[in-house]
């Protein structure tokens, strides 16, 4: 669960919306207001605290920038992937 991924493994994961940068995973998206994407934000710490992985998260009124990675192991893991998963759902509501 911890170990780190091989890039084949991160490519394998379909991840079509994230991009690999210095060996996180990053996504960026425009939610609709600001408030929206604070609740966003809301909806994705308690999916983070459930998971106990939690992502670093830059917030610009409306825009927000999610980058993984699993601070222990140095690098992308599968919670990197699971989280990413659940970020994903999480944005689209
Ligand atoms: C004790 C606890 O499991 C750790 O501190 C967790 C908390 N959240 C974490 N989140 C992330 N992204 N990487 C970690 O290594 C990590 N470690």
């Amino acid at each position: 669960m911890t170990e780190l991924l091989t890039e084949r493994d991160i490519e394998d994961a379909q991840l079509t919306d994230w991009a690999v940068v210095d060996e996180s995973l990053t996504r960026t998206v425009e939610l609709a207001s600001f408030p929206a994407a604070i609740e966003a934000v809301n909806r994705v710490a308690d999916a983070a605290e459930e998971a106990d992985h939690h992502p670093d998260i830059d917030i610009r009124w409306r825009t927000l920038t999610f980058t993984l990675s699993t601070h222990s192991a140095g690098g992308l893991t599968q919670k990197d992937v699971d989280l990413a998963r659940r970020i994903d759902a999480l944005i689209a509501n």
